[in-house]
């Protein structure tokens, strides 16, 4: 893939980069990074509210599922919830839900009853609507935050991954979906990825959480990674209809953890030793 613009790197408000030279020195940072962000929510709030979505992503909660993370971290205050789930039974392969399940819940002393799955048992539409109202109950009571801006709920966490495309969630690029601002969870039946029926949070909701990561390795996203990230936009196709540069948190803080071939085609503003983004070296 040829590289497009040479454009200098300024990270935006609120976000931060990481690069790694591995998926395995991802996950052992990611695993850090997750560990102090329950911390602070259980400090302030009593409770970690973290929601998932699917892909790779499991396959980076590793090193959480083991010491000291296994012992330390206080899992009885977690409540688990995902930001996007295919519409295929529990069981099936592509379940969201069972790739954590087997991956990561199965590993860890989280509560059953404090993981919130999506109905695999109804339309994408009633399961979008239940897990709106699910959402809506559980932020009445706190166990979500709320956002003050927009009424929102405030997730602690929200961990997702990228597409070549720009794709977060199941928010696709040029997607009516990506325009809803009153829906907190919404649902489509055209995914150009297989399967076509998903349920997904809308950028909103995306929006307003309290700490959202980006975990995307491979250089086939190095090129969403430059529009999702650049503030020159000029040259660029359409910037705006790219999911992954939507993710702008409106009173937290978004952090990439990209691998080399991801953030290939952004720069440092000078040389090593000045560079705009974390090298983790
Ligand atoms: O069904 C999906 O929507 C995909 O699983 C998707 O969300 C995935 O996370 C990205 O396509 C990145 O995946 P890779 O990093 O493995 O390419």
């Amino acid at each position: 893939m040829e590289k497009e613009s040479s454009a200098t790197y300024e990270p935006k408000r609120n976000s931060e980069i990481r690069v790694f030279e591995s998926s395995d020195e991802i996950s052992t940072d990611l695993a850090e990074y997750i560990s102090q962000v329950s911390e602070i929510s259980v400090k302030e709030r009593g409770y970690f509210a973290i929601a998932l979505s699917g892909g790779p992503l499991v396959s980076f909660l590793g090193k959480l599922c083991e010491a000291p993370y296994n012992k330390t971290l206080d899992w009885s205050k977690w409540y688990i919830f995902w930001s996007d789930e295919r519409a295929v039974a529990k069981n099936h392969a592509e379940s969201n839900y069972r790739l954590t399940k087997e991956g990561f819940l199965a590993k860890v002393p989280i509560l059953n009853g404090h993981v919130y799955s999506i109905n695999d048992n109804a339309t994408v539409e009633d399961a979008a609507t239940d897990y709106e109202f699910m959402i809506r109950q559980l932020v009445k009571v706190r166990t979500i935050g709320v956002s003050e801006r927009n009424d929102c709920p405030k997730f602690d966490l929200i961990l997702l991954t990228m597409g070549s495309d720009g794709h977060v969630a199941s928010l696709f690029p040029n997607h009516p979906a990506m325009e809803l601002k009153d829906d907190w969870v919404t649902y489509i039946t055209d995914s150009p990825q297989p399967p076509p029926e998903r349920i997904t949070f809308t950028l909103p909701v995306i929006n307003s959480a309290s700490n959202i990561a980006i975990v995307s390795t491979g250089d086939d996203k190095a090129k969403a990674v430059h529009i999702a990230v650049s503030d020159m936009a000029e040259g660029l196709d359409a910037p705006t209809s790219l999911p992954a540069r939507m993710v702008q948190p409106t009173d937290g803080k978004l952090v990439w953890f990209l691998d080399k071939a991801a953030a290939s085609f952004l720069d440092s503003k000078n040389d090593d030793d000045d560079a705009c983004y974390d090298r983790h070296e």
